[in-house]
């Protein structure tokens, strides 16, 4: 990482922690368990993390900038190819890779393809195997012995981001690593999501919640309007972008059922996280191939 030239030696550290691993290895559930709140949204969706939404964790005089990065895939299209070159260029430019596994799954073609692509970034690698809650003490002492025939790592914990078993030991490692370094965000921040894009992300989730098959990756959701005016009440205007008229049915609903069940999902979510009541007005709107559309990523905010 680039740090400011000259700076007078500091007694803080801090470093950027890239998590790769499968989609639905639980990566965005240890973020939060070492962050100890709720930074980046969880689902039992693959791919449920498009854009890399760091955690920030700040003991004593120490920090940590989580990036949950996407799972690293083969390009299928301009989205996934956006995804890749932002897993590397992340790779390249962080303090600590630390590699997420699932012990339940146990180690596959997909976990090789990343302990591959981790076996040359510049950084320390550590290895995480969550979802140990799954399994019994033999089977996971089989797991472990597994993954360390992976060859990738300098140190493998067991954890379970779900009950929070083993994350203290991986975190006390994960701030014992990271370089001299003057902090990186302010020790109040958790997130740099900026507020719009999180409580788009909250949307989101619930929609990944209630879709399945190829719906839930195929709807973004934009915040357009936040409007405060009125006390202890919130209006939030938001977008949900689909690439087909028939997603556009499925999301709708009978009747509307689903955006219904979707928009009550949601704005419970928006209440808890905005501290006052809610009204979402959330619209569903068809833009045909909007992963392959430059101009729009861009305006929904991927990187290039
Ligand atoms: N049993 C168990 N389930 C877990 C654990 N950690 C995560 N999960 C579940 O696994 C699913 C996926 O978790 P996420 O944290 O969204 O996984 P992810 O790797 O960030 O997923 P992507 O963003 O899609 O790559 C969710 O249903 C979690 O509740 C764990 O320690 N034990």
């Amino acid at each position: 990482m680039a740090r400011a030239e000259g700076a007078a030696v500091s007694a803080t550290r801090a470093g950027f922690v890239a998590l790769a691993g499968r989609p639905n290895v639980g990566k965005s559930t240890i973020v939060n368990a070492i962050v100890g709140q709720k930074v980046a949204i969880v689902s039992d969706k693959p791919q449920t993390t498009r854009r890399a939404i760091r955690g920030v964790a700040t003991r004593d005089d120490v920090q940590l900038v989580l990036t949950d990065l996407p799972g690293v895939q083969k390009p299928l299209d301009t989205l996934t190819e956006r995804m890749q070159r932002r897993v590397e260029r992340e790779l390249a430019e962080t303090d600590v890779a630390l590699m997420v596994l699932n012990a339940e799954q146990g180690v596959g073609p997909g976990d090789r393809f990343i302990a591959r692509a981790l076996q040359n970034a510049p950084c320390p690698v550590v290895v995480a195997v969550n979802k140990v809650d799954r399994l019994d003490r033999a089977h996971i002492i089989v797991a472990l012995q597994a993954v360390s025939e992976l060859g990738v790592g300098d140190e493998i914990f067991p954890v379970s981001a779900r009950k929070g078993t083993g994350i203290d030991a991986l975190a006390d490692h994960l701030f014992s690593i990271v370089p001299e370094s003057p902090f990186l965000f302010d020790a109040a921040d958790h997130s740099d999501l900026s507020p719009y894009v999180h409580l788009a992300e909250l949307i989101r989730e619930q929609v990944l919640r209630r879709t399945f098959q190829e719906v839930p990756h195929a709807v973004e959701v934009v915040v357009d309007e936040v409007d405060t005016a009125r006390e202890g009440l919130t209006i939030v205007h938001a977008h949900a972008w689909v690439e087909t008229e028939s997603q556009k049915g499925i999301l709708v609903g009978a009747g509307g059922r689903m955006i219904r069940q979707i928009g009550t999902g949601a704005r419970k979510e928006l209440q808890r996280e905005l501290g006052t009541k809610v009204h979402l007005d959330l619209i569903v709107r068809v833009r045909r191939g909007w992963r392959g559309d430059d101009a729009l990523l861009d305006r929904l905010g991927f990187d290039a």
